[in-house]
């Protein structure tokens, strides 16, 4: 299954959790940070050879290569920019009839000039690159959750610069298989940590009831154990004030109940309802929704103050080597909304309107291998492998989607947001209690009082649309046909 296909270029981390009473004890001890002990048992076994399915082939009759200029500042010499000049944005996007990808046409940049459009700018700041839901601060390098990374299930909490200068590259095409001592004849005192790799999450034994929590996706370092049932995540003003709207809003029940600021160790974080409590051994899977995952401030960010990004140029290589332009090459480094751009084509993003970003089965399987899961069949593939095909946990996700969407449509607060990097988080278990919850609200930018989006709208720039509800839209049309034809 799709799930379980490791990309030659990309890391696919299998990790096996055994949630005992030790490990959930040492898991304690570790985010304690007194761990250090050296009984460890991994299991490395050969990457699996069977290459997930390529994209359609760029046809070149139909299918031009956009290539959009981010305007004239970009042409200019940068600090930044290591004295190169600093490249053009392009996309490369199939804009073909894609037989078995798009349900409606792409619904991307239209016109090289649409990026010269004014913009108005917000009061609120999003928390992407400067704040906290975005780059890593500049002391610390945090970096994402990403299969390119390495690492690719799990709470992360205690990440290092190594794990963003490269060292974690060695893990790339290997199955790691982390077994608890006992089960391996090993004793079970201590278990060495196992860093950039991974991570426990941090359990409270006076937990009523003790259940590991995952972090699937998303900045490593950004979240924290809350109170029983509750997590904390990094304060961000924005996604706080949203937080606090949604929870008055129609859309409360698809939200993660808000329960307000909290100081922890002198870091000050949004603390909210843990999804996870009340299933047992969930599988969970997070979608990134949207035609678009990048805001239009960045954009504009990217035209003022070009910012030559070296770790994404490394992401891009690491899954495309030919994907870089020869400027890019030479710079060895790419600008953010380039990057966006074109993971947002390599996946279902453009072409849909949401992408898979990970999967977490509740065998302790974890596949974050989804940068080329771009067509419908793939992402078919995958919903099959993540649900085991069972119609009953299908049909409940099809009817909380179709909820959700009735919500939507009538919510104010998603009127008047630019809702931009949000997720749906799935979460279904053995009992077949199946549920979505929307989360991240760190790039949800209100609008300028006057303007409302509907979501499915194509984008230009200027018109702040989202594709949010365009990609719902799709999400429905897959899981209505999964129904269907689930023969069980
Ligand atoms: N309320 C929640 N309950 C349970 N799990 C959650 C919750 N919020 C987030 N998660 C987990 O953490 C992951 C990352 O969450 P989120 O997208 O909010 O983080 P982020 O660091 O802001 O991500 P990004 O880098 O995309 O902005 C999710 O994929 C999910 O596994
Ligand atoms: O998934 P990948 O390929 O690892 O790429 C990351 C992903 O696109 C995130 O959404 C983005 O964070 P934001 O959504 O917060 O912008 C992050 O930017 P960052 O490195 O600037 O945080 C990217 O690196």
């Amino acid at each position: 299954m799709m799930a379980h296909r490791a990309d030659s270029s990309e890391t696919q981390v299998q990790v096996k959790v055994h949630q005992t009473r030790q490990s959930l004890y040492l898991a304690q001890k570790q985010w304690a940070g007194d761990l250090g002990g050296d009984a460890v048992k991994v299991s490395v076994t050969p990457p699996n050879p069977t290459p997930e399915p390529e994209p359609q082939p760029f046809h070149p009759g139909r299918s031009p290569l956009l290539e959009l200029t981010l305007g004239p500042s970009l042409h200019t010499q940068h600090p930044d920019s290591c004295n190169h000049p600093v490249p053009r944005l392009i996309v490369t996007q199939d804009c073909s009839a894609d037989p078995c990808g798009p349900i409606d046409p792409p619904r991307l940049l239209e016109t090289p000039s649409c990026l010269d459009i004014p913009l108005s700018r917000e009061a609120e700041s999003p928390c992407s690159d400067s704040g906290c839901g975005g780059s890593p601060s500049p002391s610390l390098f945090i970096r994402k959750l990403s299969s390119s990374s390495g690492l690719s299930s799990a709470s992360s909490f205690e990440e290092s610069e190594d794990d963003f200068t490269g060292s974690d590259m060695e893990h790339n095409g290997v199955h790691y298989l982390l077994c608890s001592p006992e089960d391996q004849g090993v004793p079970s005192k201590s278990w060495k940590k196992l860093k950039n790799m991974v991570h426990w999450s941090p359990f409270v034994v006076s937990f009523k009831k003790q259940y590991p929590w995952i972090q699937l996706a998303g900045h490593a370092g950004n979240f924290k154990a809350g109170e029983y049932g509750k997590i904390l995540k990094k304060y961000c003003e924005n996604e706080q004030q949203c937080l606090e709207w949604l929870n008055r809003d129609i859309l409360r029940p698809f939200v993660p109940h808000y329960f307000g600021m909290v100081e922890k160790e002198g870091e000050t974080y949004n603390q909210m309802e843990d999804l996870l409590s009340e299933f047992d051994s969930p599988s969970i899977m997070d979608c990134k929704m949207g035609s678009r995952t990048y805001l239009e401030e960045e954009l504009v960010k990217a035209r003022e103050k070009p910012k030559l990004r070296k770790d994404m140029y490394e992401k891009m290589i690491a899954v495309d080597p030919n994907a870089p332009t020869e400027e890019e090459h030479r710079q060895r480094a790419i600008l953010k909304p380039r990057y966006m751009q074109w993971r947002e084509t390599l996946s279902s993003t453009a072409t849909m309107g949401f992408r898979i970003e990970g999967i977490k089965r509740a065998d302790g399987t974890c596949n974050t291998n989804f940068k080329k899961t771009r067509h419908k069949d793939q992402v078919i593939s995958a919903l099959e492998d993540f649900v085991d095909g069972n119609k009953n946990i299908l049909k409940k996700y099809l009817v909380r989607l179709k909820e959700l969407k009735t919500a939507l449509e009538k919510s104010e607060f998603f009127k008047s947001h630019e809702v931009v990097g949000s997720s749906l988080l799935f979460v279904h278990d053995a009992t077949e209690q199946a549920k979505v919850w929307m989360i991240d609200f760190g790039k949800t930018v209100r609008l300028p009082c006057s303007q409302i989006l509907d979501h499915r709208t194509p984008w230009i720039e200027g018109n702040r649309e989202d594709g949010y509800l365009w990609g719902l839209d799709n999400l429905i049309i897959i899981f209505t046909e999964m129904v269907q034809n689930c023969a069980t």
